[in-house]
C-alpha cells in the first residue's frame, strides 16, 4: 500500500486516538482489489461511555464560545481539508472505491463547503425580538441541543461526517459522529482536522462499530439528537427508539427516485442527467433517479444514445483519473446488484446493455441499462442502490405523474423539457424532498437536501439545518406589574 490506511487506532475521542482491543475486529476492504488495507476495533461500552462523557463534557465549553469563535475553528477546519485534499481523497478512495475523478470534488471538498458554510452562520444565529401590548416583549434564544449522535452510511463517508458535524457544531452542540462500519476511516480524519482547527478536546468524537453500537448511541439518555444516514429499515428502527425518549432526529433515507424525459428536452441534457443520476458513484446514491420516464416518442432515440455514451464509461483502477466506473463498495453490495439485475431479467425487463459482474479481483459490475421496465417490476419498486439503470415509457404528463409518485419514497426527482411553465407544474406535483429542472443530482450546501415520506424526516445542509440542530427558547419580559384574578 502506497498510503498508510491503517489508523493510529480505532476510534478518536476527547481530541486523541484511542483504542480497545476488546472490541470486535472488523477488516476494512478496498474493493478495487478485496484487499485488507485495515483493522478496527469496534467500541465497546466502555469506549462508548468514554466519547459521551467527553462530548457531554465539552458540549457546556463549545457552546459558551461565541458564534464567531466557533465559527472560526469550522472554517479553519475546512481550510486544512481543502489543502490535504489530494490524502483525503486517496484515503476516502481507498474506503469506498469510488474513483479519485469523484472523491477529489465531491468527498473532502464537500465536507469543508459545509465547514466553511455552517462556520460562516455561526456568528449570526440568533433568536428574535416580538413586541407585545403594553411595551411587554418577547425575546427568543437559538440554543444548542447539546450531544448530538451521527451515524453514516458507506458510500459518502467524509461527507456525512461533515454534513452531520458542522451544523451541529456550528450551534453549540458535540458529535459523536459512527461511521458505517463498512467505511470506518475518512471520519477520523474529520476528527483529527476539526481538533487541530481549535475545536476543543471532546466537541468532535468518532466510535466506530456496528448497528448494535449505533443502537446504545441512540438510546443513551447523554443523547439529544440522532442524525442518520442510511436505509429505510435503519431509518424506521433508529426514530423509534430516539422517539422513545422523544430525542430529536434527522433521517437522511434511500429512495427510488423518478426522472422524467419529455420528448421536448435537450435529449444530450437528458442522458447526461441519466447518467449522472445512475452511475456516478457507481450508483450507490440515496437521490438517484432511478425510474427514468421517457415519452415514448423519443425512446429509441434516446436508449440507443444513452447505450452508446455508456459505451464510454472508462471502468478502471480508481486511482487513475480517468476512471469514471469503480467497483462496488462491498462484496454483499454486489450480491444485492446482481439479484436486482437478474430479476430484472426474470420479470421481463429488456436488457439493452451491461448486466454482467466483471470478473476480477474486487466488487465489480457493468453499468447496466434496462429498458421496457414496467411499473410493478422489482427493479422499478425498491431501491437497487448500484448501477442499474431502468427507462419506463410513457404517454401523458397526468398519466406519468401519477405513476412517479407511486412509491413509498421521496428522496428527489427530476424532469427535463424545454417547456417552462410544465417544468415547474411537474416539480410541484413532485412527492420528493429535492427537486431538479433539466439537471439531476447536485447537492450545494447552500440548499436544502433531504425526503418526504419514508425518505426521510428533516432537511441537512443551507440554513434549514441549524433548525434541526438548535431550539429556540421563549422568554417573555413583562413591562408591567404582574396582575392576578385574585
Ligand atoms: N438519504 C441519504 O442522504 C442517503 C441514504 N443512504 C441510504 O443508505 C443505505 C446504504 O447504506 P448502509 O450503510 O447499508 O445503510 P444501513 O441502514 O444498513 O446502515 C446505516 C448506518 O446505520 C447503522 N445502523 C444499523 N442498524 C442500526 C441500529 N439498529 N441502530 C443504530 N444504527 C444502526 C449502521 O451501522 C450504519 O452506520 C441505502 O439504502 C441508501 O439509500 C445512503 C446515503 C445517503
Amino acid at each position: 500500500m502506497p498510503y498508510d490506511t491503517q489508523p493510529v487506532a480505532s476510534h478518536f475521542i476527547d481530541g486523541e486516538y484511542v483504542e480497545d482491543t476488546a472490541g470486535e475486529i472488523s477488516e476494512v476492504i478496498y474493493p478495487a482489489t478485496g484487499e485488507v488495507i485495515a483493522k478496527v476495533h469496534a467500541a465497546t461500552p466502555a469506549i462508548v461511555d468514554k466519547a459521551l462523557a467527553a462530548a457531554e463534557r465539552a458540549q457546556k465549553e463549545w457552546a459558551a464560545m461565541s458564534g464567531t469563535e466557533r465559527g472560526r475553528v469550522l472554517r479553519r477546519a475546512a481550510d486544512i481539508m481543502r489543502e490535504r485534499n489530494h490524502d483525503l481523497s486517496v484515503l476516502e478512495t481507498y474506503d469506498t472505491g469510488k474513483p479519485m475523478s469523484e472523491t477529489t470534488i465531491a468527498d473532502a471538498t464537500s465536507g469543508a463547503d459545509a465547514l466553511e458554510y455552517f462556520g460562516g452562520l455561526a456568528a449570526s444565529l440568533t433568536g428574535e425580538h416580538i413586541p407585545l401590548a403594553g411595551g411587554d416583549f418577547v425575546y427568543t434564544r437559538r440554543q444548542a441541543l447539546g450531544v448530538c449522535v451521527g451515524i453514516g452510511a458507506w458510500n459518502y463517508p467524509t461527507q456525512i461526517a461533515c454534513w452531520k458535524g458542522a451544523p451541529a457544531l456550528a450551534c453549540g452542540n458535540t458529535m459523536v459522529f459512527k461511521p458505517s462500519e463498512v467505511t470506518p476511516l475518512c471520519a477520523l480524519k474529520v476528527a483529527e482536522i476539526l481538533i487541530e482547527a481549535g475545536a476543543p478536546n471532546g466537541v468532535y468524537n468518532v466510535v466506530q462499530g456496528m448497528g448494535a453500537v449505533g443502537a446504545s448511541l441512540v438510546t443513551d439518555p447523554r443523547v439529544t439528537k440522532v442524525s442518520l444516514t442510511g436505509s429505510v429499515p435503519t431509518g424506521k428502527k433508529v426514530y423509534a427508539a430516539a422517539a422513545a425518549e422523544m430525542k430529536h432526529v434527522t433521517m437522511e433515507l434511500g429512495g427510488k427516485s423518478p426522472m422524467i424525459v419529455f420528448d421536448d428536452a435537450d435529449i444530450e441534457s437528458a442522458i447526461s442527467g441519466a447518467i449522472n443520476g445512475n452511475f456516478y458513484s457507481t450508483g450507490q446514491v440515496c437521490s438517484n433517479g432511478t425510474r427514468v420516464f421517457v415519452q415514448k416518442g423519443i425512446k429509441e432515440k434516446f436508449l440507443a444514445r444513452l447505450a452508446e455514451r455508456m459505451g464510454d464509461a472508462v471502468i478502471g483502477d480508481p486511482m487513475e483519473m480517468e476512471t469514471t466506473i469503480g467497483p462496488m463498495s462491498s462484496e454483499r453490495q454486489l450480491n444485492i446488484v446482481e439479484g436486482y439485475i437478474a430479476k430484472g431479467k426474470e420479470e421481463g425487463a429488456r436488457l439493452v446493455k451491461g448486466g454482467n459482474r466483471i470478473e476480477k479481483d474486487g466488487y465489480w459490475i457493468e453499468p447496466t441499462l434496462f429498458a421496457d421496465v414496467t411499473d410493478d417490476m422489482t427493479i422499478a419498486r425498491e431501491e437497487i442502490f448500484g448501477p442499474v439503470l431502468a427507462v419506463l415509457d410513457f404517454d401523458t404528463e397526468e398519466e406519468v405523474m401519477e405513476r412517479a409518485n407511486a412509491t413509498e419514497f421521496g428522496l428527489a426527482a427530476g424532469v427535463f423539457t424545454q417547456d417552462l411553465t410544465r417544468a415547474h407544474r411537474v416539480v410541484a406535483g413532485f412527492e420528493a424532498g429535492t427537486c431538479y429542472i433539466n439537471t439531476y443530482n447536485l447537492a450545494p450546501v447552500e440548499a436544502p437536501f433531504g425526503g418526504v415520506k419514508a425518505s426521510g424526516v428533516g432537511r441537512e445542509n443551507s440554513k434549514e439545518a441549524i433548525n434541526h440542530y438548535s431550539e429556540v427558547k421563549t422568554v417573555y419580559v413583562s413591562m408591567n406589574p404582574c396582575e392576578a384574578p385574585f
